[in-house]
C-alpha cells in the first residue's frame, strides 16, 4: 500500500509540472506506439528477471542449503518466479503486442487518449506490489493468485481500463473485418476479468492489514482455485499467445493464415472446451467423481481444436519453408508451435486419471509446465518482440540475425535438456512412490526419491542456465538495434536451391 501511495504520488506530482503537451503532429493518423516501445524493451527486461529467479529456485531445490531466510527461501522466491514470468513477462509480451495489433489491424489508433499508458503504467505497478508482497511474506496462498486483495483490487480498475481500451478501439476501426488475433486477445481479457474476480473474492481482515479471507471453503475453493487456475493456462499461457501466433506468423513469412475458417473454428471449440477442464487439477481429490470425469472428457476433447490451431500456424508456411533456414525469427515462432502442440498433446494424457495417477506430485508436472512455458510463450514471445522493434524505432534490421540464432539455439537446447530431465525425474519420481514389495511394504522412503532427484535437478539448472543466456543475447541484440548499431556480419545462408544460378 506504501508503494502504491508513493507512485501515485509522484504520478501526481510529474502530471502536475508537465508541461502543456504538444499536440501529436499526426494526431489521430498515427498509431500510438509510446507504450509498445517501452512495453518490448520491459518484455525483455521482465523475461531475464523471470529467467533468474528460475534458475536461483532451481539451484535452491538442488542444493538446500542455498535457502536463506526470511526474505529469500524458495517459498517465497517460487510465487516471485511463477509471477516474474507468467505475469511480468508474459502480461507485458500481451498488452504490449495486443497494442501493437489492434492498431494496426484495425487501422485506428488505440482509444481513449492516455488511457493506454493508464493501463500499462498501472499493470507495472501491480506487478511491483505484488513481488514485493511476496518477498515480505504477504500471500493468500492462491496459486498463480497469490497477491492478497489490496492489490487485486487495483488489478481490477487497470483491467477494466484495458477492456475498455481494448473494445473501444475495436468499436472506431476503419476495416470492417474484426482479424482473428483480436478475438483471442478479447477472449483473453473478458475471461481474465472473470477468472480474477470469482477467485479472488475474499474479506479483508481490517482495513490497514493485508491479510483476508477467502470467501470459499473446502472442496468448492479447491475447485475455484483450479477453476481459475486452469483458465488462467487456457485464457493468459494460450489464448492471448494465439492472438500473437495468428498475427506475427502471417507477417514474418508473410504468407497469409492458412485457413481463416479453421482459425474460426479453432477459436469457438477452444474457449468452449477449455472452460471445464478444471477439475484434471483435482484427480483422486474429495471432488465428486463425476466432476473428475468431466475435466478428463474435456481435456481429451481439448487436443482437436489445440492441434487444430498448430496446424494452421505451421501451415501458414507453405510455399516459404525455406525460410526456415534463413530467418532464425522464423524458426523461432515455428519452434513455439511445434511445442505447442508438444504440450497440449501431453496435457490431454496427463489428464486420463489412470496417467494423472503416476504424474501427478511428480516432476513430470514441472516438465509439462516448463515445455509450455519455456517453449510456447517464451519463443513466440522473443518472436513478436524481434519482429516489432526494427519496426518500432524505425530501423531497417534488427543488430544482428546471427545473435537471433544463437539465441534460438541457446533457448531450445535449455528447454530440451530441462523437459527431459524433469521427464525422467518425474516418471522415476512416481514410480518410486508406488514401488511395494512382496510383503506389501514400501520399497522406498520419502527421504530416498528426494535424493535421486539430485542429478536431475543439476540438469534443470544446466537447461535454465542456457535458456537465460539466449536471453541475454536478446537484449544486447535489441539494445544494438534500439541505439541504432548494425553488425557487419556474413547474411544467414541461402538454401542452395534458391542460389540464383550462376
Ligand atoms: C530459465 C528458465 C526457467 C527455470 C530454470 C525455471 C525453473 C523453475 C523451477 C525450479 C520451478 C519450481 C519447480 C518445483 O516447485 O518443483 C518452476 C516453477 C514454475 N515455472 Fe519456471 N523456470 C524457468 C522459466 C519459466 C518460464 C519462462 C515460465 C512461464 C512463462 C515458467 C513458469 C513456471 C510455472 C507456471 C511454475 C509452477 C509449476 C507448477 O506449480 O506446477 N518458468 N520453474
Ligand atoms: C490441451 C491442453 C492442455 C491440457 C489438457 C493440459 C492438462 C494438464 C494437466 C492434466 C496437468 C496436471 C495436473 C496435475 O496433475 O496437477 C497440467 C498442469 C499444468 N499445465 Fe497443462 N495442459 C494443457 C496445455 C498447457 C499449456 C499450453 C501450458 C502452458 C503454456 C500448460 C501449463 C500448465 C501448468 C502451469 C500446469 C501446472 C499447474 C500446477 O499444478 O501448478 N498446460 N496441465
Ligand atoms: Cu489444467
Amino acid at each position: 500500500m506504501g508503494i502504491l501511495t508513493l507512485v501515485l504520488g509522484l504520478a501526481t506530482l510529474v502530471a502536475l509540472r508537465l508541461p502543456e503537451r504538444v499536440p501529436d503532429p499526426a494526431g489521430e493518423a498515427s498509431y500510438m506506439d509510446g507504450p509498445v516501445r517501452i512495453g518490448s524493451l520491459l518484455t525483455v527486461f521482465w523475461g531475464i528477471v523471470g529467467f533468474l529467479v528460475g534458475v536461483v529456485v532451481a539451484t535452491q531445490l538442488a542444493f538446500p542449503d542455498l535457502n536463506f531466510g526470511p526474505f529469500l527461501t524458495f517459498s517465497r522466491l517460487r510465487p516471485l518466479h511463477t509471477s516474474a514470468v507468467v505475469f511480468a513477462f508474459g502480461g507485458t509480451a500481451l498488452l504490449t503486442t495486443s497494442f501493437y495489433v489492434v492498431q494496426r489491424t484495425c487501422r485506428a489508433r488505440l482509444f481513449g487518449g492516455d488511457l493506454a499508458w493508464f493501463v500499462f503504467w498501472g499493470y507495472q505497478l501491480f506487478i511491483v506490489m505484488a513481488a514485493t508482497g511476496y518477498l515480505l511474506g504477504i500471500t493468500q496462498s492462491r496459486e498463480y493468485a497469490e497477491p492478497e486483495w489490496y492489490v487485486d483490487i487495483w488489478l481490477t480498475i487497470v483491467w477494466v481500463a484495458y477492456l475498455i481500451l481494448f473494445l473501444g478501439t475495436l468499436l472506431k476501426r476503419r476495416e470492417p473485418h474484426i482479424y482473428v488475433a483480436n478475438w483471442f486477445y478479447l477472449a483473453f481479457i473478458v475471461t481474465v476479468a472473470m477468472l480474477h474476480v470469482v477467485n479472488n473474492l475474499a474479506v479483508p481482515v481490517s482495513f490497514f492489514g493485508s491479510r483476508s479471507y477467502s470467501l470459499f471453503s473446502g472442496v468448492q475453493d479447491a475447485l475455484t482455485q483450479w477453476w481459475y487456475g486452469h483458465n488462467a493456462v487456457g485464457f493468459f499461457l494460450t489464448a492471448g499467445f494465439l492472438g500473437m501466433m495468428y498475427y506475427y506468423m502471417p507477417k514474418q513469412a508473410e504468407r497469409p493464415v492458412y485457413s481463416y475458417r479453421l482459425s474460426i473454428i479453432h477459436f469457438w471449440s477452444l474457449i468452449f472446451l477449455y472452460i471445464w477442464a478444471g477439475p484434471h487439477h483435482l484427480h483422486y481429490t474429495a471432488l465428486p467423481d463425476w466432476a473428475q470425469t468431466l475435466g478428463m472428457v474435456f481435456s481429451v476433447m481439448l487436443w482437436m481444436p489445440s492441434w487444430g490451431g498448430m496446424i494452421n500456424g505451421l501451415m501458414t508456411l507453405r510455399g516459404a519453408w525455406d525460410k526456415l533456414r534463413t530467418d532464425p525469427i522464423i524458426r523461432m515462432m515455428v519452434i513455439a508451435v511445434a511445442f505447442y502442440g508438444m504440450s497440449t498433446f501431453e496435457g490431454p494424457v496427463m489428464s486420463i486419471k489412470s496417467v494423472n495417477g503416476l504424474s501427478h506430485y511428480t516432476d513430470w508436472t514441472i516438465g509439462h509446465v516448463h515445455s509450455g512455458a519455456l517453449g510456447w510463450v517464451g519463443m513466440i514471445s522473443f518472436g513478436a518482440v524481434y519482429f516489432m522493434v526494427p519496426r518500432l524505432w524505425g530501423r531497417e534490421r534488427l543488430y544482428s540475425l546471427r545473435m537471433v540464432n544463437w539465441h534460438f539455439w541457446l533457448a531450445t537446447l535449455g528447454i530440451v535438456v530441462y523437459a527431459a530431465a524433469m521427464w525422467v525425474a518425474g516418471i522415476m519420481q512416481g514410480l518410486m512412490w508406488r514401488e511395494y514389495d512382496s510383503q506389501g511394504f514400501l520399497v522406498y522412503s520419502f527421504a530416498e526419491t528426494v535424493a535421486a532427484m539430485h542429478p536431475y535437478y543439476l540438469m534443470r539448472v544446466g537447461g535454465g542456465l542456457l535458456y537465460l543466456a539466449g536471453g541475454l543475447v536478446m537484449a544486447f541484440n535489441i539494445w544494438m538495434t534500439v541505439v541504432g548499431k548494425v553488425r557487419s556480419e556474413r547474411p544467414m545462408p541461402v538454401s542452395a536451391s534458391l542460389q540464383p544460378a550462376a
